[in-house]
């Protein structure tokens, strides 16, 4: 199942740099790691914004649950989520 995910990260100023700079490593670290699963399709940069939208392909709404709260800047990041299907006027045959 596909799933449309907006991150907005936001950490907090007072976060120690040191701290701040470790997260982000081990956040840069499961991210590549899920994309290499597959469970992390597409991440994409919103431009102007410490943000990013991504496209995740998992068995359901309790997995991407697991995989989003369990990401190392999850406390800091406002996440939205939006299923996705099939647009019926899609010409990607491969649109899964
Ligand atoms: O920078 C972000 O959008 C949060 C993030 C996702 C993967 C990563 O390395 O940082």
């Amino acid at each position: 199942m596909l799933f449309h995910v907006e991150m907005e990260v936001r950490i907090p100023h007072d976060l120690p740099t040191e701290r701040a700079d470790t997260l982000k490593q081990a956040e840069r670290v499961r991210a590549m790691e899920l994309q290499g699963t597959g469970a992390w399709r597409h991440l994409w940069r919103v431009a102007g914004r410490y943000a990013n939208v991504s496209i995740f392909d998992v068995s359901g709404a309790q997995e991407l649950h697991d995989i989003l709260s369990s990401l190392p800047l999850f406390p800091f990041m406002e996440i939205r989520v939006a299923p996705l299907c099939r647009h019926p006027s899609s010409i990607h045959d491969d649109d899964r």
